[in-house]
């Protein structure tokens, strides 16, 4: 017997990001090829971007995708997360060439206060919430501080593009496929404060330290690339990453539902303490997923430079927090 649809909202549905991930999702690349999806597509109302958005559900149409089991265009959140399963927040303001996203905060506040209450008031009780929005992990806190009646396990953000970014530059560095590199870590805020940590990866069971032997490549190349690497993009295209951003959302969302069989991935996820991380800090950990659920991948050792980055990455964090408590 066929499945019964479920609902995955998309937020920013007409943008560059939602033109990458729209046709994957409806594929059924997200969520299983036997899964059917209803798309509840949110834009903002103004008539620019709600015509585009007619014009990219054309496209899904013409596509014929037998998973597709339906679509809808909304303009208000109220409507569009209506019993949503699944919530990929990705509409807000893209960061600009020379832009801080620090400056992005106060413009992208509001729109996360308005979507967090909107999925407390009428989205499923169990819906999975996946910010790319930036500034993600902020954004990701601001809505699940909004929607106090939800789980706030439900709310995560995005540093799955960090985490695969890091594994292309091992994967470059060894000359080894990237789907044998196992334990990555990408720790803290999608910023350039992220640690990306693979001390502990392995490839083919080797330890990918020992490989590499090389602690000036860590710190000075490798660290500082996949920290800035969404800067190199928008200097190189003159737009923020798009096609690589909607690749990381759809195996975040996969890997969380359908879990990752023990391997290792990164989430941004609301802390509930682990590695000294405050509570509610929406912060990068490594995590395995199983049973629609993460769990936090405990007991590694923090050494002390990787205790520094965590440290300077939590800083980063928890002043952009300071920075919205207004709002709050
Ligand atoms: N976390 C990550 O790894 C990551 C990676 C790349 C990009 N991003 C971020 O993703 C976001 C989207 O990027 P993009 O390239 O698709 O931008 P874009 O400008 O092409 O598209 C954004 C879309 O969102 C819409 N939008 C704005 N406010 C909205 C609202 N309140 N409700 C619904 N829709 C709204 C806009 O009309 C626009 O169509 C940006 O904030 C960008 O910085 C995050
Ligand atoms: O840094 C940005 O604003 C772009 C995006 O978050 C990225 O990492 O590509």
């Amino acid at each position: 017997m066929s499945k019964k649809p479920v609902r995955v909202a998309v937020t920013g549905a007409a943008g560059q990001i939602g033109y990458a991930l729209l046709f994957r999702i409806a594929s059924g690349e997200m969520l299983g090829k036997d899964q059917p999806v209803i798309l509840q597509l949110l834009e903002v109302p103004a008539e620019g971007p709600q015509k585009a958005l007619k014009g990219v559900m054309m496209e899904l149409e013409d596509c014929a995708f037998p998973l597709l089991a339906g679509m809808e265009a909304h303009s208000n959140p109220m409507t569009a997360f209506k019993d949503a399963d699944y919530a990929l927040l990705v509409g807000s303001r893209p960061r600009g060439p020379g832009m801080e996203r620090a400056e992005l905060l106060a413009v992208n506040g509001a729109i996360f206060i308005e979507q967090g209450k909107a999925l407390n008031a009428v989205a499923s009780r169990n819906v999975k919430v996946l910010v790319v929005g930036n500034p993600a992990n902020t954004n990701a806190y601001i809505a699940m501080k909004s929607a106090p009646d939800l789980p706030r396990k439900n709310f995560t953000a995005m540093l799955r593009l960090d985490h695969n970014r890091a594994l292309s530059q091992i994967a470059a560095k060894t000359g080894k496929p990237v789907a044998e590199i196992e334990r990555m870590i990408v720790w803290g805020n999608h910023s350039p404060t992220m640690y990306a940590d693979y001390r502990f990866a392995t490839i083919g069971g080797q330890s990918v330290v020992k490989m590499i032997n090389d602690q000036d490549w860590y710190v000075n190349v490798f660290l500082p690339t996949v920290a800035k690497r969404g800067a190199a993009i928008i200097e190189a295209r003159g737009l923020s990453s798009a096609a690589s951003a909607a690749n990381a959302a759809i195996d975040h969302m996969r890997d969380w539902a359908l879990g990752t069989n023990g391997k290792w991935v990164t989430m941004g996820i609301p802390s509930d303490g682990q590695y000294g991380i405050p509570k509610d800090v929406m912060f990068g950990f490594p995590v395995t997923c199983a049973n629609g659920e993460y769990q936090v991948v405990e007991g590694l050792e923090i050494d002390a430079f990787s205790q520094q980055r965590i440290d300077a990455t939590l800083a980063e964090l928890l002043a952009e927090q300071d920075g919205v408590k207004h709002l709050l």
